[in-house]
């Protein structure tokens, strides 16, 4: 072993770990225990030392890292980016971690070198490195990424089922540019995206639709769908078609907006109605299996639909993409919908980014373009894209990016932040933050926790809403002593303080440190508490924001959504016994009919207080005002992903909380990176 050292090029405090597999599962629990691994991590190499006792200490470290790595998003390993940027790949250690004295993960690796490891990963009796697909083993290398075996299989699964999709066009109907152009008679952009995002999705069985905040994905596959449902309602036969949203909140969005756009068709009622507006989560769709990862429906009893339309794509990590796939009959259309821009899932896989990496550009074919033009009526030559072909950008035939923003254009300083953002363009977004030309975007400096300007943002004013409003609400509109509790009253009250309170959140970027969401959410609450606006800021107290993070079908709660407690009246216990109030948490009903449910507090599955969120649990809402506080450390999480998500949460105002000057343009800068080998080139 001492020679491997010397290649491996050792230095003499990391050489019992090198050399010794004990002694590097004892540095695991030594980095489990101070939080830097999950637990779970470290069972990995335990399990492997039992299942293969002669286990290296290299193979045993990879096998860590790419555990704790999905734990961050990402599906595998790279060996070579971890080896040349540790702290900043793996994110270890984590936040405030410096005066620590254990081994830092980068000082171990200062030992390793990358052909070595994958040459100690190859000859590992748990890794599989040649012909992956027809081997076991719990590990898979392919080239210096290091799999495990399940999230190799479901990459795979995902790349072999889009090009099975891909490689079975559908024929449309000879009256089909007639129709199509007849929808979109009255548009104004040249070209108009929306009329070639529907074509595309018209001939195929599988595409997407990506585009920024109020591009008009809604719009244009509601378009799409009376597109494909009138041919399909005149021959008797209509369309099983199927929506569905990653998250409860999400599904609940899109019902709402679906509901709006299908009303105002210019098509045939018949049509209409054979169009739902009711969206549903993919976890309902599938059929969650209680305690199981498993869903009732898969390749072997696949949907019954012929339309599948998700919304707010980019929250669909790898596992679930690929399960939907396979639930997926071979016939049916999937469509995706979503920001590519946005960040990805919190489990691993950024999939819709992924997927969409040539989407800017277009790379459309010569054939893709001429069908086109053809069907379409337009002229895409001055379109600016550049050439493809199906060999070389088989996924981009089928791939449309909405370009021009119906609900932030130019006069709208949120669009041209979010748009300076995703171009990485820290000078400018600096400038349109600072010019002082749009209304609705705002920048304040935080010099320390209990800063004046923190304060001013949380309670807000009448021209920009802050959590004072929702509590004021909550204390003048509480029904009188004495309303009955089956009184509608109790419902409206509810109804009006969740309302007002979606008119404001605070965004952090983190959960731990003084900027992190779980210091933030103490510190609004007490502030809250100390301005007579709450009662209490301990416990369950009136006025608690809670955020649902565990799906409960029995109770009808999805993971994001969010309740307020409330005290409210309750039916006496006995007949004419007084009736009494408890306190009780408000959700909104999640099936578009404005209805509120009351859930007793310890009924409740996981929940948080949510004065704070994370910017990653805030996908697929919107806010009136949303406030993003930066954290002053450097860490990886802060990328322009980040910001742009955050921004794009806002419909009316923006604000940015900065800590610390700079790090707003260092999050621009750094685009985020997530590892998969995810490509159908
Ligand atoms: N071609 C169009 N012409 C005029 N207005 C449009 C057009 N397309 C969309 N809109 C309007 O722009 C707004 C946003 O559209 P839509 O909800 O379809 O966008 P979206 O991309 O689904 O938005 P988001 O996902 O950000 O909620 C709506 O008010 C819609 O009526």
């Amino acid at each position: 072993m001492s020679e491997q050292l010397d290649l491996l090029g050792a230095q003499p405090t990391t050489h019992a770990y090198l050399d010794s597999s004990a002694a590097l599962l004892g540095l695991l629990d030594d980095w489990q225990q101070h939080g830097w691994l999950r637990a779970l991590d470290r069972a990995l190499a335990g399990f492997l030392v039992e299942q293969a006792p002669d286990c290296s200490a290299p193979v045993l470290l990879a096998a860590a890292l790419v555990s704790h790595q999905l734990g961050h998003g990402h599906v595998c390993l790279d060996l070579g980016a971890t080896l040349a940027e540790p702290d900043f790949a793996l994110s270890l250690p984590p936040d405030n971690a410096e005066d620590s004295n254990v081994l830092l993960p980068s000082q171990l690796l200062r030992g390793y070198n990358l052909e070595y490891w994958c040459a100690a990963l190859s000859a590992s009796d748990v890794v599989d490195s040649q012909a992956p697909d027809q081997g076991t083993r719990p590990l898979v290398l392919v080239g210096q990424r290091l799999y495990l075996r399940r999230y190799w299989q479901y990459e795979q699964q995902v790349v072999t089922d889009v090009h099975r999709r891909l490689n079975a066009p559908l024929d449309v109907q000879a009256d089909f540019p007639e129709r199509l152009q007849g929808l979109f008679a009255d548009s104004k952009q040249h070209p108009d995206w929306q009329e070639l995002a529907c074509a595309l999705a018209a001939r195929g069985r599988f595409s997407i639709i990506t585009g920024g905040p109020g591009t008009g994905k809604t719009t244009t596959v509601v378009r799409l769908l009376a597109l494909l449902q009138t041919p399909a309602v005149a021959a008797g036969k209509p369309l099983r078609i199927r929506l569905a949203a990653p998250t409860g909140k999400a599904a609940a969005r899109l019902t709402e907006s679906i509901g709006r756009q299908v009303g105002s068709l210019p098509v045939d009622d018949v049509v209409k109605g054979a169009i739902p507006s009711e969206v549903g989560t993919l976890h309902r769709l599938l059929g969650s299996l209680p305690h199981s990862r498993h869903f009732r429906h898969h390749r072997d009893n696949p949907l019954a639909l012929d339309v599948l339309v998700i919304d707010e794509a980019s929250m669909i990590d790898l596992e679930m993409m690929a399960c939907v796939l396979a639930a997926l009959p071979p016939s049916a259309r999937l469509i995706l919908l979503g920001d590519k821009d946005q960040l990805a899932s919190v489990e691993a896989g950024a999939v819709l980014g992924d997927l969409c990496r040539g989407a800017d550009q277009g790379h459309y074919s010569e054939q893709t373009l001429a069908w086109l033009e053809r069907v379409s009526g337009q002229t895409l030559t001055s379109a600016g894209l550049h050439p493809g072909s199906e060999a070389t950008h088989p996924l981009e035939q089928q791939t449309a990016m909405l370009r021009y923003s119906h609900r932030f254009g130019g006069d709208s300083g949120i669009g041209e932040l979010a748009r300076a953002v995703n171009r990485c363009a820290a000078g400018d977004a600096r400038r349109l933050l600072q010019s002082g030309s749009f209304a609705d975007i705002h920048q304040r400096s935080l010099s320390k926790p209990a800063d004046p300007a923190f304060a001013a943002c949380v309670l807000g004013t009448d021209a920009l809403p802050g959590y004072q409003r929702y509590l004021q609400v909550l204390g003048d509109t509480r029904p009188p002593a004495g309303t009955p509790a089956d009184s509608d009253t109790w419902q409206q009250w509810a109804r009006q303080v969740l309302t007002t309170f979606d008119q404001f959140q605070l965004l952090c970027a983190v959960r731990r440190g003084d900027w992190g969401v779980e210091a933030v959410n103490q510190r609004v609450a007490s502030l809250l508490r100390h301005r007579g606006l709450l009662g209490s800021d301990q416990g369950w107290y009136e006025g608690r924001p809670v955020l649902v993070t565990r799906n409960d079908y029995a109770l009808g709660l999805m993971n994001g959504d969010i309740g307020i407690a409330l005290r409210v009246a309750e039916p006496a216990l006995q007949p004419g016994a007084p009736e009494r109030e408890a306190l009780r948490v408000a959700f909104a009903r999640n099936d578009g009919s404005g209805g509120i449910r009351f859930v007793l507090p310890s009924r409740l599955p996981e929940v948080e207080t949510v004065f704070a969120m994370t910017v990653h649990k805030s996908q697929g809402s919107e806010f009136t005002h949303a406030a993003l506080v930066l954290p002053p450390s450097r860490n990886p999480v802060l990328t322009k992903e980040l910001v742009y998500t955050a921004i794009t949460r806002a419909s009316k105002h923006f604000t940015l909380l900065e800590s610390r000057d700079g790090v707003f343009e260092e999050a621009v800068r750094t685009p985020v990176r997530r590892i998969s080998g995810l490509a159908l080139g």
